[in-house]
């Protein structure tokens, strides 16, 4: 050995001079350029260092275990160490590393490269491995993770097994075995998906690290908990030159992995939701949060002062700054108590809570409960409670009206016992205000309340990062474009944010607050409206600042196509309407059934039946098959298997739950209730053969509960009714359920919301109901409303 010049050495080992230049620094040899002359003694050095990188990144240690040591000597027992070494690892020159080691400078690298040169070096490895094994000089190590790796798949096999298993357990009989064959795969919601990744975890407890592919060389060290100069070394042992904050791929992650004796489990894209692929909701670390306002709702019965309350608060105790200012309504206003700001949410108090947790998103801190000391605790302050509880918000109690002369506070305070509510001066911890809206007496301590509340639940935020925040109210304004109030909740929008919410996105135009004054930066619990979404997004969901136009489009667009295959995925459910067509395009062989009826008997006669039309020579092009049939109401796990093997629900006397409901529509799944056997087998027969007439479709407007039932004078039974979903309309027919079960259907005859009639009554709200001709509506039926529609088919 020589000395000889960089550019030489390189060539000798096959690898770029620049490359080299690139080992030479990391092995802390000095040269100027290419056309410096590295000594014997460096050369040395330098492919010392090379093999101390491959053995470290291929566990094997500098000693020659004793097994191929014997190896060695067997099969070569005269060759020189260092032609030994050549005949393993294959090296173009006699005295240099291997050949097959691929360095590049930190600049040049993208993480395809990366995988290549990783793949490379693990086929190499590969080999190696191949060779102990051969000599069962596997290493214990090895053999521990092969087999834990070997366990794993037996655990996901079974799991999967169990899994389909549940799917298909039930009470009732499947009367097609080879139904499992045709199950088709099955679209996701993004929640479901998460759910489900979520629940795996939890099942597979720690067995392996959740990583997802790419990631950076820091975020992979941090994620499976090894030190970054590992990592580093790993990565140069597999020829991959890579920083830090270099990003590595799936390949390199999963070898790396497996060389550090890491267990490792990807998630997919498939299964990161937008918000996880482009880290828009990351947690933040503790401490970056910084003390936030809290954002409070306030509840209650009609007429018990929420809006009175409200007004004494927002005329009292707004800024000095906004004072006199025209308000504007934006669903949510800040006001300032003793320099300390509370946030209340304007909307009516159930939508809060319900159509905004529904989606998730639980924006409030505190719930006011407004009693009024002369009324006490009524049905809707009782659904109030049950609101708030659910959501897991601490409630404030707010007896009001204490200025009126039959005001009975203790008697409140009696009434909301009985609904778990003690006064803590009764010996119970909710905080009990008595206010009047009118006299303002009480008012001021109401407030200090929130602001202890608020103080005791420590509500934290990190102000100084991109903005996420809820659309309490969005509509279009026809002047000015969309308009939407977004509630920030952590970090700080500013009035030149890039912003994303589902499919709408834009760069804010103007941002302004409750008293229509301009703001430059929003932060934690601050409600604004904000102009610049290029559509209107929708109440309840989040949106997100981001860094620039191009990311916030990018994400509507993911949103949009996610909506649009979501939408083409459910276009390829079956439904007796599209039925003649998908069997004429090929597309359809089986036509799939879910059977469900009133009574056994009836299930049975009603399966062979439909079973007989495979004889029929008329419809010979599609077979019928009834994957599962059963007796009681069409339940949730009725529509899953009928999406998941996309097959219709044929109800007999029986009515889907409303979960199953909204579960059908989310699926579109085609669930076909009837009273008369007959119209079963004459429609599905007319399906099939394209003779169906226009078909007339109930469109199901809501569902009530019977809670009371009263008798009028005239013998007719009066129905209090509260509405569980939907509204219920008076022009509107009803089906009574009673356990799924139908046991009427017809006309409304009264609908009254307290004294008066009314048109149609809300979700969350109570009436009085009357139906047509029947009398035997009992407590704990439910209702359906429905009206008829009539469908034309398409040609
Ligand atoms: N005497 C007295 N009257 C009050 C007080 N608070 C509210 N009221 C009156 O009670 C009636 C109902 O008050 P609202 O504030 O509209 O009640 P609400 O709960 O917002 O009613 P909804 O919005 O219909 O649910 C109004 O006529 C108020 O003037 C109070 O403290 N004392």
């Amino acid at each position: 050995m020589s000395n000889k010049r960089v550019y030489t050495v390189a060539k000798e080992i096959g690898m770029a001079s620049k490359d080299l230049m690139a080992i030479l620094d990391q092995a802390k040899i000095p040269v100027k350029s290419h056309m410096s002359t590295i000594t014997e003694d460096q050369q040395k050095q330098l492919f010392s260092f090379i093999r101390t990188a491959q053995d470290a990144s291929s566990g094997n240690s500098p000693e020659p275990s004793k097994k191929e040591e014997r190896k060695a000597k067997k099969t070569e027992p005269k060759q020189s160490p260092v032609k030994k070494e050549k005949t393993k690892t294959e090296v173009k020159s006699t005295d240099g590393p291997r050949a097959d080691v691929v360095v590049e400078t930190p600049k040049a690298k993208d993480s395809h490269d990366h995988k290549k040169r990783a793949e490379g070096s693990v086929k190499d490895r590969k080999h190696h491995r191949d060779e102990f094994e051969e000599d069962e000089a596997f290493s214990a190590e090895e053999r521990r993770r092969s087999e834990k790796k070997k366990q794993k798949k037996n655990k996901k096999s079974k799991q999967s097994k169990k899994k389909d298993n549940v799917d298909f357990q039930s009470e009732n009989t499947f009367v097609n075995q080879d139904f499992e064959k045709r199950k088709a795969p099955k679209k996701k919601s993004r929640s479901q998906k998460r759910k489900e990744r979520e629940a795996r975890e939890e099942a597979k407890g720690d067995d392996g690290i959740k990583v997802k592919a790419p990631l950076t060389v820091k975020e992979f060290a941090d994620t499976i908990g090894v030190s970054l100069a590992q990592v580093i070394t790993k990565l140069i042992g597999l020829g991959v030159m890579a920083t830090q904050n270099e990003s590595i791929d799936r390949d390199v992650i999963e070898i790396l992995a497996d060389e550090l004796g890491k267990e490792i489990e990807f998630i997919s894209e498939e299964e990161l939701n937008i918000e996880e692929i482009y880290g828009l909701d990351t947690e933040d670390p503790e401490e970056s949060l910084k003390e936030r306002p809290p954002v409070v709702t306030v509840m209650g019965h009609v007429d018990h002062g929420k809006t009175s309350i409200l007004d004494v608060i927002k005329r009292s105790h707004v800024t000095d700054s906004e004072a006199g200012g025209i308000t504007q309504h934006i669903g949510a206003y800040q006001v300032s108590v003793g320099g300390k700001h509370i946030t209340f949410l304007d909307t009516p108090g159930h939508e809060a809570f319900t159509a905004m947790r529904s989606r998730g998103a639980s924006i409030t801190d505190i719930a006011i409960l407004v009693v009024a000391a002369d009324d006490g605790v009524m049905p809707q302050t009782r659904e109030a409670i049950h609101h708030a509880k659910a959501a897991g918000v601490p409630i404030i109690v707010a007896i009001n009206k204490i200025d009126r002369e039959g005001a009975n506070p203790d008697r409140v305070r009696q009434e909301l016992t009985e609904e778990g509510l003690v006064a803590e001066d009764w010996g119970g911890d909710t905080i009990m205000v008595e206010v009047s809206a009118k006299t303002k007496q009480g008012i001021s301590d109401l407030l200090d309340m929130i602001l202890l509340v608020a103080e005791v639940l420590e509500l934290k935020a990190n102000p100084d990062r991109l903005a996420v925040g809820t659309i309490v109210e969005a509509r279009l304004d026809k002047g000015k474009g969309p308009m939407a109030t977004i509630l920030v909740q952590k970090g700080t929008l500013t009035s030149d944010s890039y912003i994303v919410s589902g499919t709408c996105y834009g760069h804010i135009r103007a941002m302004t607050n409750d008293k229509k004054k301009h703001l430059k930066k929003a932060g934690p619990a601050t409600p604004v409206v904000v102009l610049g979404f290029d559509g209107v997004p929708n109440a309840g969901d989040t949106v997100y600042a981001v860094k620039d136009e191009k990311i916030a489009k990018e994400i509507a667009a993911k949103n949009i196509a996610q909506e649009r295959e979501e939408k083409l995925a459910s276009k390829n459910k079956v439904s007796l309407n599209n039925l003649f067509d998908k069997i004429k395009e090929g597309e359809l062989k089986d036509l799939n059934l879910v059977v469900k009826a009133d009574v056994k008997g009836t299930v049975e006669a009603l399966n062979q039946s439909l079973l007989k039309l495979n004889d029929n020579e008329d419809i010979d092009e599609v077979q019928v098959n009834i994957i599962h049939s059963g007796t009681g109401g069409i339940n949730e796990s009725d529509i899953n298997l009928a999406s998941a093997s996309n097959a219709l629900v044929i109800g007999f006397n029986v009515r889907p739950n409303i979960n199953a409901l909204d579960l059908a529509k989310q699926e579109d799944v085609d669930v076909r209730t009837y009273r008369v056997i007959y119209d079963i087998l004459n429609d599905v027969k007319n399906a099939i053969s394209g003779m169906l007439t226009p078909e007339i479709s109930e469109e199901v407007l809501g569902r009530c509960e019977v809670r009371e039932t009263f008798k009028l004078p005239s013998n007719d039974i009066v129905a209090g009714i509260y509405v569980l979903k939907g509204k219920i309309q008076r022009k509107a027919k009803v089906k009574v359920l009673r356990d799924d079960v139908i046991i009427h259907e017809g006309e409304i005859s009264s609908l009254k919301r307290f004294q008066d009639d009314a048109r149609e009554i809300a979700q969350g709200y109570e009436g009085g109901l009357m139906v047509e001709n029947f009398n035997d509506i009992q407590v704990n039926d439910l209702l359906e409303c429905f009206i008829e529609k009539e469908i034309k088919k398409e040609l």
